[in-house]
Parts: C-alpha cells; structure tokens; sequence
C-alpha cells in the first residue's frame, strides 16, 4: 500500500465520524492505523483484551479500546511523508500567574509533608487551522525519536501528540521500562549541566519503578542515566528492564502498580495523586494517562537448523503490548487546540523556572499548528 492509499482510507474512516488511532513508535518508518468497523465505546478494566488501549491519568475513569478483532488495520512504511510545515506564527501566553501560585503552594506542602515530588501541569489553548491529519503527518516528519499519533472516537474526541515516553514494553516474559524525568533545553553548542534537582527528580522516578515492579519479575537491571533528546528539549533517563517472574503475573497488576509513575504523578503516588487532583484547576482526562498496543501476536521467524532451513523454520508467538505515556499532547476542539504541559515539582524547585519549562514544552506541539 502507498502513502496516499493509506491516509485516504483514514480520511474516509474520519468524515464517516468512525474511532480510529494512526501512529509510529520511535524509529520506525512504519506507520499503522486501526480503523474500528463501527462507532462502539469499548473498554477494558482488566487488560486481557488484544487492541489499542487509551487510558487516562485516573485510572477510576473508563480506559477505552478499540479492539483487534473489530478494526481493519493498515500499515505503510516511508520515511518522509508529504506535508507542508506551518509558517512560524506568534503565540501570546495566558498569565503566569496562576501556576507560579500553584508551584508555590506545592513546594510548601512539600516542605511540610511527606510529599516529595508532585507533577504540576496546565492547558493552554492556541487557534488551529489544519486538519488533524496534516498535522499527524508533521508530527511524523518531526519527531522520529518519539512515539507520533493521532487518536479519535466521536463519543470521547481527538487527540495528537508525540511523546518521548515509554510506560511499559512487554514482550513474551521481558519487561522494559523507563525513567523519565529532569528537563533542560537543547543547544547545540553547549554541553548539558545537570543540577542536583533534575538528578533528584529522576531518581525518584527510577526507585519507585524498581520498587513497584520487584513483587512481579526477576533479574532488574537499569542501565546509567543518559540524557536523551525530544524535541528541543532534553531529559533524563535510565531504561529498566526485567523478566516476568510468575506465570501468572497479570499485566493489569504491573500497570497499576506503575501507572501513573512519579515522572506524571508524584511520590509518594497517593499523596501526589490527591495533590493534583484536588488543585490543578482542570482535569488532565487523557493528558498523562497511556496509549498503545495491547496483547498483539507476533510471530518471530527462527531456524534451529542452518543446514535445513526450510524444513526447520518454525515460529514462535508472543504477545505483545507496547505503552506510551500522553505526554506533549493535545486535544483538539472545533478550531481549539488544548495544549497540555507540566513539570515535576520538587523542594528545590523555583517556581518562575518551572514556568518557564511548561512554556517551552509548549512548543513541542506550536511548532506543528
Ligand atoms: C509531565 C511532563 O513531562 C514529564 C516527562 C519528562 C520530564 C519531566 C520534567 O522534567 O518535569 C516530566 O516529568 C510533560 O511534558 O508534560
């Protein structure tokens, strides 16, 4: 199938207002959709269904599927894909008033609680012109280190983003994850210095993950921090993996025991949790929830005998789920673009700096609006 085949199916889906998700995992030139056959409200509790699963920040609301068995799916592989990118506009930020005040209440709280970290964020909208699906394609040709996607159902809405974050990879018995926290921006003519509040905000991130994961797997091992670039931005992170330990280990209970991690939430997460919830002044839904494939079959082609390969190739199937972390993402409504940012908050956080770190991942998504 060729570019322009694939993105008129999926222009076809969406004028006849069907669900659908389109997206790429980092570094891969291929490009899938699931186009669900009707316009259903699926959803899954347990995580034993085979789809693509979008859940949100709160897991006590509803995590919708668009099933496998339900859905024509399609993929391309290209490198580039053919779109104009937008002319470079002004945008004009609301008052900062009102996060710097909620920074500094929660570096308060921290100083007199057990809280240590909490994930503050907010929305800011901006006008948008295109159409989502131009604007996946940009994101596409824009961050090839990021998992790219544009999701919709009419009964929930539209989201795109492109997030450098990996919640969970679960292949067979192996389990990887990664900690990802601490941002500065990227230049290119300066090495990155890393201070003492990127490193500690990390590392709470990388603990807990080790810590939530032990009860299901063995043979941890995380790797050095490394920072890694998304965008223009940089991060901190360590990647983790592990074996699944019991036969019986259940994905949904190493999703709740991870989900959402200090790098979206806080530590402790129940503290952090409530922190949030009871004083950001909207609600996040999808922002910082999960996205992606759930229990997909592969079969891996292996020969056990080179001598014979036709005879003794055989295959062998695993399951498969890949999950991202909602993050530099938005919702679009009507002509509205609802951009959602946030940092993780600290003791040696400076609030002013934590503005300015929501500006700048702002513009992880202006730059393709
Ligand atoms: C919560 C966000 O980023 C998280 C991921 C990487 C770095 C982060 C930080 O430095 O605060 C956040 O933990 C966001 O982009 O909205």
């Amino acid at each position: 199938m060729d570019a322009q085949t694939f993105f008129d199916a999926l222009t076809k889906h969406y004028s006849e207002d069907l669900p659908f998700v389109v997206y790429s995992r980092p570094v891969d030139s291929k490009i899938k959709c699931w186009l669900q056959n009707d316009d259903a409200y699926y959803t899954t509790n347990t995580f034993t269904e085979s789809g693509f699963v979008f859940s949100p920040f709160n897991l006590d609301e509803k995590s919708i599927l668009i099933p496998s068995d339900n859905s024509t799916h399609l993929s391309i592989k290209v490198e580039m894909l053919d779109v104009e990118m937008p002319a470079n506009k002004t945008t004009t930020e609301p008052d900062s008033q009102s996060h710097i005040k909620l920074v500094t209440e929660a570096i308060k709280t921290i100083e007199d609680s057990d809280l240590s970290k909490v994930v503050l964020s907010r929305c800011k909208t901006e006008t948008i012109q295109d159409d989502p699906i131009t604007v996946f394609k940009r994101l596409f040709n824009t961050y090839k280190n990021a998992m790219v996607y544009c999701w919709y159902h009419p009964k929930v809405g539209l989201w795109l983003g492109a997030t450098p974050e990996l919640l969970l990879k679960v292949e067979g018995k192996q389990l990887t994850t990664i900690s990802l926290a601490g941002t500065k921006p990227y230049n290119k003519n300066n090495e990155v210095q890393w201070s003492a509040k990127e490193l500690e905000e990390q590392q709470i991130v990388t603990d807990y993950i080790t810590e939530q994961i032990k009860p299901y797997v063995q043979s941890i091992k995380t790797s050095n921090i490394e920072t890694v670039r998304a965008g223009q931005l940089l991060h901190l992170k360590t990647r983790i993996t592990a074996r699944l330990d019991h036969k019986d280990s259940r994905l949904e209970d190493i999703i709740l025991a991870l989900h959402p991690t200090p790098a979206v939430c806080g530590f402790p997460k129940t503290i952090a949790k409530a922190f949030i919830l009871n004083n950001e002044d909207y609600n996040r839904e999808f922002y910082t929830g999960f996205l992606g494939e759930l229990n997909l079959k592969s079969t891996n082609t292996r020969n056990i005998n080179r001598r014979n390969v036709e005879n003794n190739a055989y295959g062998v199937v695993k399951t498969q789920s890949n999950f991202y972390v909602n993050l530099r993402c938005m919702q679009i409504q009507s002509n509205k673009a609802l951009i959602y940012v946030g940092g993780g908050i600290t003791k040696a956080s400076e609030p002013q700096n934590e503005w300015n770190e929501t500006v700048e991942k702002t513009k992880t998504m202006l730059k393709v609006l």
